[in-house]
């Protein structure tokens, strides 16, 4: 693992990319308008400031259109095509895929630092993950369908089911996971065969530069077109026709909503969406204070707290208040700030340059409704970056306790009787996850019950996240629509459809026919009988 990276060293790599082309058709294009700087994330520290990596086409409503009608032309074309090839042929695509973007491993992983200021550590692990993603949705795709190789019969009917795909998705990705939260939505529509209009965000964005001709060359015409620009300026152009399947969206719940009323017949849209949340950490009295402390640092502060599973509130119970607040305190203050690459780093610059502002904002609101901040470097400004404060108390009426914070601020919450934070959690507009901390069975099982019945996951005596891959990641209420992970996903981006037909003469003829041929998936799997 190289132990530093410079920024002619970053400049180096987004100089060979060609950075005015983009993905339509199967055709790498050269964009002739005009572009948008990216700006690094490190720049918001002294000793990088305005360092501008590149650029991006600023593209708008001619480009989209062109992607989505190649979209559109790569499903609808019938036989042969994307979506009826056989199983093997475009496992093979996504093979090839992988394979290129593996050899542009410590490109990406550079990028991740620059464009988002990511740590190193998570750069890679960013990275790994991703590739491990593939692999893994790979063999669970033909696990399923080696499963929909049985054909069942009830009633003198046989049936033939397997999973199909949608059509096509606008797949919208976000910019704390620009690779792998992406991917997580990109890679199960394609293998499914659904064909895709992708645009990044608008940070971590020329590190999918670097991948446009492994995508280019790895899979058949129109499959993935890819735009940059504005989400206005793009992806609303596409919705408005109409003629989107699937909206694909990690990112809050203000685009994904006005994407969707731009839909002319919404209701035909199906959602997979990762949206906000607002997870609680709930620390009874008989927790094991060294390790909930070791949780809570990694829950709230992990990636300066913006992740859509960051835990972003803690109720801790009254007995164990002072001794949490002072120990969790202290660990806050001794966290490492530096760039990505430096050793034992923690806290990074924050991207946005409006961020550390907001969190200013939320800070100076429940400092004047009367919560204290707790650690002595808390709000503490340096560069454009925000020390992370530890606020207590916080109250119902600040606006931390609100809204989802997505950066370095704790809010914390003291309660005496358990229904306090289970009614502040029935009564919020989020539902993803919950860390709840203790030891006594007995309190636990009951609570574990009710919990899982407010979020989607449980974490017993550890921070939330949204990994291992394998697991569901879901919400409810406003927090998601649809199941990601490896399994899920396949089945986010399919429906369920089948052949079915009459036991009779003509039909055994006919099943055996197929089934010798096997010139389609259906009736002719590889796996049959
Ligand atoms: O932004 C939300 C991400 O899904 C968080 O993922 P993570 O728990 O792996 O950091």
């Amino acid at each position: 693992m190289p132990s530093k990276t410079t920024i002619p060293e970053a400049l180096q790599i987004t100089s060979q990319i060609h950075q005015k082309i983009f993905l339509v058709d199967g055709e790498l294009r050269e964009w002739k308008g005009e572009n948008t700087e990216v700006i690094s994330t490190i720049s918001s520290t002294e000793e990088y400031a305005h360092t501008v990596l590149g650029s991006i086409p600023n593209m708008g409503e001619a480009e989209a259109l062109e992607a989505l009608d190649a979209a559109i032309g790569a499903f609808d074309q019938g036989q042969g095509l994307w979506p009826t090839m056989k199983v093997k042929d475009r496992i093979e695509c996504m093979e090839s895929f992988v394979k290129k973007m593996e050899e542009k491993r410590e490109e990406v992983v550079k990028l991740l630092m620059w464009e988002i200021g990511k740590s190193m550590p998570d750069s890679y692990k960013e990275f790994d993950r991703t590739v491990e993603y593939i692999y893994d949705t790979i063999e669970d795709y033909k696990q399923l369908d080696r499963n929909s190789a049985k054909f069942s019969k009830h009633d003198g009917v046989y049936a033939h089911i397997r999973r199909g795909p949608l059509g096509v998705v606008l797949c919208l990705g976000p910019y704390n996971y620009p690779l792998n939260e992406t991917f997580a939505l990109l890679i199960p529509a394609i293998i499914m065969g659904n064909t895709t209009i992708f645009k990044p965000a608008k940070h971590g964005v020329l590190l999918i530069t670097l991948l446009l001709e492994a995508f280019q060359s790895s899979f058949p015409k129109g499959v993935v077109n890819i735009l940059f620009g504005r989400g206005r300026a793009v992806a609303a152009p596409i919705m408005k026709t109409g003629k989107v399947d699937v909206l694909a969206l990690i990112g809050n719940s203000k685009s994904a909503n006005a994407l969707q009323d731009q839909h002319p017949k919404s209701n035909r849209l199906r959602l997979v969406l990762g949206l906000e949340a607002k997870n609680p950490a709930i620390i009874l009295p008989d927790a094991d204070l060294d390790l909930t402390i070791n949780e809570c640092i990694a829950g709230t502060l992990s990636f300066n707290g913006q992740r859509c599973t960051a835990l972003k509130v803690v109720y801790v119970h009254e007995d164990v208040k002072d001794e949490f607040l002072k120990r969790f305190s202290e660990k806050v203050d001794a966290l490492k700030f530096g760039n990505p690459w430096d050793e034992g780093v923690k806290l990074t610059p924050l991207p946005e340059p409006g961020k550390p502002d907001y969190i200013q904002e939320l800070l100076d609101d429940a400092k004047a409704k009367g919560a204290k901040v707790k650690n002595k470097k808390g709000g503490r400004r340096s560069d454009n970056y925000i020390w992370p404060a530890v606020l207590y108390p916080v109250t119902k009426d600040m606006r931390v306790y609100e809204e989802e914070q997505f950066g370095p601020i704790i809010p914390v919450v003291s309660f005496t009787d358990i229904e306090e934070p289970l009614d502040d959690m029935a009564e919020s507009n989020y539902g993803q996850q919950v860390s709840l901390f203790g030891k006594d069975v007995y309190t636990l099982s009951p609570l574990i019950d009710t919990l899982a019945n407010l979020v989607c996951r449980v974490n017993l005596n550890s921070s939330c996240q949204r990994g291992p891959d394998v697991y569901p990641f879901t919400g409810r209420k406003d927090s998601a629509q649809s199941t990601l992970s490896v399994h899920d996903a396949l089945r986010s981006f399919s429906v369920r459809t089948f052949v079915a037909f009459k036991d009779n003469d003509l039909n055994n003829e006919t099943i055996e026919q197929l089934l010798e041929a096997k010139v389609s998936n259906f009736l002719s799997t590889d796996y049959i009988l």
